[in-house]
């Protein structure tokens, strides 16, 4: 793994020269993945450190809790993402009252050159930066003209004529559609979590599940989706299994409340415990959850969700 850096005190002194990119990184979908392999490119033939500048909390969770979006990627798995980039490290910068209240030209001179020695940047045409995103890539070029370090912007990276942004994908995943949201990301959408205990209802009455222990990162709507689990991501390779997951407030078992369920379709044994990592990829929606007046009806209707996945992943894979 590379090193992580948490706050401008944990830097060594030594840290710089580097070449970075700045923001939130939510998702590392395909514009913040094309900016950062310029941001390697640059790196490795100026023989710098090449470095991804990220933010915790979300400055939305900052500075308005109450509106701020439920995350595509918490940050350790945004770090794991950030990592499989090619850059050598992280810096994550920790949100405070302090922060949002630099000015702009605080932020270049302290944060990006006395701290971490920026020699050339990285960025999008609509990054914003310093108390109440007063500046731009504009006043950013000319910052980098005074203080010494180069700017690179990027032209808005878009896919099948979208363009690609964090809240877009946000808007996706939370509305089911996981077909876009595959689109913008380069990858499935996926929640990283671990195992907990279930009420056992599934595995009598129903089909057995895997259910997964509290997530605090955005999932997608409500239903019945289509998915691919990973098991142990330390271990390499991850087992990787096909699977039908149900998500949602199981409306056929009164106060049951919020799970995530998911039904392996090509189960063979492994082992794992609750600490055991499980990465759950959405592929496509199947229909939204139901209330069914009987376990026997709802095992009827999860029978077919089975055969529908299993037809999916018979034409997926040639
Ligand atoms: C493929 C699949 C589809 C499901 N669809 C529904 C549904 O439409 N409505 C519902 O109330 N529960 C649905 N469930 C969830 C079951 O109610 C759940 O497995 C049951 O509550 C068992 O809970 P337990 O694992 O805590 O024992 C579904 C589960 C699976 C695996
Ligand atoms: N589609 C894109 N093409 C090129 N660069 C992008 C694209 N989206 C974001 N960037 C750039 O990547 C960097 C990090 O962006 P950041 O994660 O903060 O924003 P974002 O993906 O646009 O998210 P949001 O939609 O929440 O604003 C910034 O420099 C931003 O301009």
């Amino acid at each position: 793994m590379i090193p992580v850096y948490r706050g401008l005190r944990s830097l060594p002194p030594d840290f710089g020269p580097a070449v970075a990119a700045i923001g939130n990184f939510d998702g590392v979908h395909l514009g913040h993945r094309e900016i950062l392999s310029a941001v390697v490119a640059e790196a490795r033939q100026r023989e710098m450190k090449a470095v991804a500048i990220t933010f915790d909390p979300h400055p939305e969770q900052f500075l308005r809790p109450d509106h701020a979006p439920g995350l595509l990627t918490p940050m350790d798995h945004r770090i794991r993402l950030l990592s499989e980039t090619g850059i050598d490290a992280v810096v994550i910068l920790l949100f405070d009252e302090a922060l949002a209240r630099l000015t702009a030209r605080q932020f270049v001179e302290w944060v990006l050159g006395d701290a971490l020695g920026i020699a050339g940047l990285h960025e999008g045409g609509n990054f914003r930066f310093g108390n109440k995103a007063e500046a731009g890539v504009l006043e950013l070029a000319d910052f980098g003209r005074e203080l010494g370090f180069r700017l690179t912007v990027h032209p808005a990276v878009h896919t099948h004529g979208l363009e690609v942004s964090s809240s877009a994908i946000r808007e996706m995943v939370s509305a089911g559609d996981m077909r876009r949201a595959r689109w913008m990301l380069g990858r499935p959408f996926s929640i990283v979590s671990t195992q907990k205990r279930d009420r056992g209802v599934g595995s009598q009455l129903l089909v057995p599940t895997i259910n997964f222990a509290a997530y605090e990162g955005l999932v997608p709507a409500y239903g019945i989706y289509v998915t691919q689990l990973r098991i142990g991501q330390n271990r390499r390779p991850a087992r990787c299994f096909q699977a039908v997951t149900s998500l949602g407030m199981r409306p056929t078992f009164e106060g049951a409340g919020f799970s995530i369920e998911t039904h392996i379709l090509n189960f063979e044994p492994v082992e794992m415990d609750e600490t055991t990592p499980l990465e759950l990829e959405f592929l496509v929606r199947l229909r939204d959850e139901e209330k069914f007046d009987s376990t026997e009806a709802l095992k009827v209707q999860i029978m077919k969700d089975i055969a529908r996945a299993q037809r999916y992943f018979r034409r997926a894979t040639p």
